[in-house]
């Protein structure tokens, strides 16, 4: 099947190619259901150099990119939502698709910083502000049914060519690389007593007046035996948090990556979905203890406020753009393998937003990431914050030719550098916020990056 795969993809590309006068040529073909992960854990070995991988919380969509055709990066501030839009569309324009009927094309996948004002440190050097890209190869298993679309640059679809052949040769022989996680040599919490003081005076300016609601977040640093492979990471994220987006973005050898409870934005023609996700408790021993955790975070005065500012914000924000809102009166739980929170979901009815990306620009940042009000806490977090957040807490997602597209917010999250690892964590702080429980609710977010880097109470 492989075999003849690979000059079937080839004698389309050429024929293409020969026909069409636009500078990238797109092809989309059904294939056999292969596993996503294994899938990416090719990518390096056929030489290409970037790789994404992405999963919504249901499990219906998963892209897997390899390589890349077409780059859209940006070190824009307000505008850069905006300019990714534009040459998006002016890359639409400028590309023949042929798709023999399957409902798949191209997508651009990438993701932006949380803070554009923030200057860039050493550890964030690989990722822009805004980078998304259009892989050469694209997996795309959609209710259980796989395809493939490759796109590349008209007259230059040899080398990527080549690197497909080995890729289906590979995929052929069934041959998984082997790879298995280092031991961790080292465990440190990044200038805690800094993010103490930055909590108690933020606190204290919520007192002032100053502004309701700042997100503080902080980081740890591993140190592994050996490199750490994005691939056994996601396998074991996809095993331990079902319920959450999987999100993997790989370039120059670095690998940021987690599993995220929280939708930022869905666009799917008209209709528009959101997630409210602020107020965290963790799971209970038993079954007892655990309905009881949920059931005072359901009624806690401090966690109702916290999650009140996202659901005012985001319902303003649907509210700008859609004809109708709907949500629930009053957050649920919702309940994942290491810890709880209180969940509204958003539906807006006629959206008339451009694309995903103008509604990503009128959400980020939530304040389940940034506060209330907007400015005034994302000034005080690039302030007082000890830690460049980089990609973490901000937008990742995909958009299609279309428009429609879907981004998560980038939490429980990390960084993977080699044998180094950072991972990240932030809890929303209210004027009656406790230093040592928020302390102690960070702890508990570390948990699922913790256990897919096999350092858990488990291993
Ligand atoms: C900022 C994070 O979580 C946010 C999302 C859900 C609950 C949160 C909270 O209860 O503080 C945070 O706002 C994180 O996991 O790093
Ligand atoms: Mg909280």
């Amino acid at each position: 099947m492989a075999i003849l795969y690979q000059h079937k993809i080839r004698e389309r590309l050429h024929l293409i190619e020969k026909r069409t006068k636009r500078p990238f040529i797109s092809w989309t073909e059904e294939l056999n259901d292969v596993d996503p992960v294994y899938f990416f854990s090719l990518g390096p070995i056929c030489s290409f150099r970037e790789r994404f991988f992405w999963g919504d919380r249901t499990n219906e969509t998963v892209y897997v990119g390899l390589g890349c055709t077409y780059v859209i990066e940006t070190e824009e501030k307000e505008e850069r939502f905006h300019t990714v839009e534009t040459q998006w569309k002016q890359w639409v324009e400028q590309t023949d698709h042929y798709s023999n009927g399957i409902k798949m094309g191209p997508i651009l996948f990438g993701g932006f910083s949380f803070d554009p004002y923030k200057p860039h440190t050493e550890k964030w050097r690989a990722f822009p502000h805004a980078k998304m890209l259009v892989p050469a190869v694209l997996l795309a298993s959609k209710g259980g049914k796989a395809t493939l679309t490759v796109t590349v640059r008209s007259g230059q679809s040899e080398e990527t060519m080549e690197k497909i052949e080995t890729l289906f040769r590979l995929l052929h022989e069934g041959r998984a690389p082997i790879h298995s996680l280092p031991s961790v040599r080292k465990y440190e919490e990044k200038q805690t007593e800094q993010w103490f003081d930055a909590v108690k005076q933020t606190i204290a300016n919520i007192h002032s007046g100053k502004f309701d609601k700042v997100v503080l977040a902080r980081e740890a640093r591993l140190s592994f035996a050996d490199r750490v492979e994005a691939s056994v990471v996601l396998r074991r994220l996809r095993e331990q948090q079902p319920f959450s987006y999987l999100f993997a973005f790989e370039q120059e050898g670095q690998c940021f990556i987690g599993a995220s409870p929280e939708q930022l934005v869905k666009k799917e023609g008209d209709a528009c979905y959101s997630t409210c996700l602020a107020g965290s408790i963790r799971r209970g021993k038993t079954v007892q203890e655990d309905e009881q955790l949920g059931e005072w975070l359901l009624h806690d005065e401090k966690n109702l406020h916290e999650h009140h500012f996202v659901v005012q914000m985001i319902k303003e924000a649907m509210e700008a753009v859609c004809e109708r809102v709907y949500m629930p009166p009053s957050p649920q739980l919702l309940k994942l393998p290491n810890i709880q929170h209180l969940y509204t979901p958003v539906i807006g009815e006629h959206c008339r937003a451009s694309s995903i990306l103008s509604m990503v620009a009128k959400m980020h940042p939530t304040p389940a990431l940034g506060g209330t009000p907007r400015e005034a806490a994302v000034k005080e977090i690039r302030e007082v914050e000890p830690l460049d957040r980089g990609w973490y807490a901000g937008p990742i997602g995909w958009m299609d030719t279309e428009g429609n597209g879907e981004f998560a917010v980038a939490i429980r999250s990390g960084l993977l550098q080699g044998q180094e690892v950072s991972i990240f964590a932030g809890c929303g702080i209210v004027g009656d916020s406790d230093p040592i429980s928020e302390y102690e609710e960070t702890k508990v977010k570390f948990i699922p990056m913790l256990s897919a880097l096999g350092v858990g109470q488990d291993e």
